[in-house]
């Protein structure tokens, strides 16, 4: 048995489809000051008010979606850890950054495994962005420090150009491409522009000009929109497609603030417009199906798609537990070095 863990981080859902539990999650999810980035008053203030009408509209969604054994982000992980564990000779627990099972006991039942020296930590986010890999590592890192674990922690960023993802994603995506379609929508989850300004380390690349992710410059390394673009275009390269067979879009804005666009919900309107009538739909910013997959275009998009005049929306699945995907997962929990 080695001397290496891993811990898969998520994001997490609320334990059960009840208001009050939701609110209870969203609450967690939206004061983390790397969600809504204001001060605490602002931060305070703002979430109070979402939490007046969201939690029952949100609850409502997810009893739509909701399985026999719960939340679909985290049956759909559990499944995941399970087929890594039976592929590895460590230790694989899983974590969500908000609610249970939580980054901290996850740690701790890593620290407390005899022999365990390094957790490999793999927020699993194929894209960089502060309020999802961020977060999930700096909580990692609050939990060594303040249990003062004898842990060593090797972080997996943000693995849009690890080897084997977009090979992990053709390969899930592919056979349903296969069944045809008049055009393929890569609909991301969204993100405050704001949020895009704050991750550029250079300053003064992003979204300072209308082709910034087309230009090469470092502030890709955090650039959560740059990552969104690659991943796309390197999944169409690979599947042969041309430019105007598919399009990217921006999904689940929240609040009043700008959000990076296009966004999903005006570019579905514009393809039916184009006599677009069977529509693929990928989101490959989730490696699990969960709410805003499932609810937010499984069936409100598609909704919205057919009364625009379209015939048929099909939401392509994440990779969720694809045997291809557990592969990459586990050759990387293998080879992945340890940092210094
Ligand atoms: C300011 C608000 C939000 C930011 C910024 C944000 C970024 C972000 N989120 C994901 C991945 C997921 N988000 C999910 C749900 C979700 N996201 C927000 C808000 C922000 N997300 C809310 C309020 C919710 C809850 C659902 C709702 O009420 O609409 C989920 C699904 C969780 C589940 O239980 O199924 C995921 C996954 C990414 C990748 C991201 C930044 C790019
Ligand atoms: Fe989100
Ligand atoms: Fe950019």
């Amino acid at each position: 048995m080695s001397d290496r863990a891993v811990l898969l981080a998520n994001l997490g859902s609320p334990a059960s489809t009840d208001v009050a539990d939701v609110r209870r999650y969203l609450n967690q999810f939206l004061m983390d000051p790397y969600v809504v980035d204001l001060p605490w008053p602002l931060r305070r203030l703002l979430v109070g008010l979402i939490l007046l009408l969201r939690p029952k509209k949100s609850a409502e969604a997810y009893a739509s979606i909701w399985w026999e054994d719960g939340s679909p982000l985290v049956v759909i992980s559990r499944r995941v850890q399970k087929a890594l564990q039976a592929r590895l000779d460590m230790p694989v627990e899983l974590a969500m950054r908000y609610g249970e099972p939580s980054i901290e006991n996850g740690l701790l039942a890593l620290a407390a495994k005899p022999g365990i020296k390094e957790v490999l930590f793999m927020p699993q986010y194929p894209q960089h962005a502060d309020s999802t890999t961020t977060t999930s590592i700096k909580e990692a890192q609050r939990v060594v420090a303040e249990h003062k674990l004898d842990l060593k922690l090797t972080i997996v960023p943000a693995f849009h150009n690890k080897p084997g993802y977009i090979d992990a994603l053709v390969a899930s995506a592919q056979p349903h491409l296969e069944q045809g379609f008049d055009h393929l929508l890569f609909s991301y989850h969204g993100l405050p522009e704001r949020h895009l300004r704050k991750a550029d380390p250079t300053g003064s690349h992003c979204l300072a000009f209308p082709d910034c992710c087309d230009r090469p410059s470092p502030a890709h390394a955090t650039c959560y929109r740059a990552q969104c673009v690659s991943v796309t275009r390197e999944f169409t390269s690979r599947m042969g497609l041309r430019d105007d067979q598919w399009s990217l879009a921006f999904q689940s804005r929240l609040g009043k603030d700008k959000w990076i666009e296009p966004y999903t919900e005006a570019r579905i309107d514009e393809l039916a417009e184009q006599g677009v009538k069977r529509l693929l739909v990928m989101c490959p910013a989730f490696v699990s199906d969960c709410i805003e997959t499932l609810e937010e275009i499984g069936d409100r998009a598609r909704e919205q798609f057919i009364e625009a005049g379209g015939e048929e929306l099909v939401l392509v699945p994440c990779l969720n537990d694809h045997p291809q995907w557990v592969e990459t997962l586990a050759s990387w929990c293998e080879n992945e070095p340890r940092q210094a």
